[in-house]
């Protein structure tokens, strides 16, 4: 039986543990495999999303923070 950990990847992220949850989301900690500068990984709960009618919200907070 093989006792390698397989780590979760998201693209160039390689996903470690939980740092925090909010009402909406789950942030992980995450090392850019490229760089290996660490991050911070927010996963959204999409039902969660959906059910309060955040979408616009959360687009907009994306826009916000995304480098063009
Ligand atoms: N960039 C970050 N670096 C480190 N930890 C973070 C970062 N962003 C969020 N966290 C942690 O994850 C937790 C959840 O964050 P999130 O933004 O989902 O929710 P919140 O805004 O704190 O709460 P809510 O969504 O319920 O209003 C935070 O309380 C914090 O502990």
């Amino acid at each position: 039986m093989s006792t390698t950990k397989v780590k979760r990847r998201v693209g160039k992220y390689e996903l470690g543990r939980t740092i925090g949850e909010g009402t909406f989301a789950k942030v992980k900690f995450a090392r850019d495999t490229e760089t290996g500068d660490p991050v911070a990984i927010k996963i959204l709960d999409k039902e969660k999303v959906l059910k309060h009618k955040m979408v616009e919200q959360v687009t907009v907070k994306h826009q916000l923070t995304t480098k063009f």
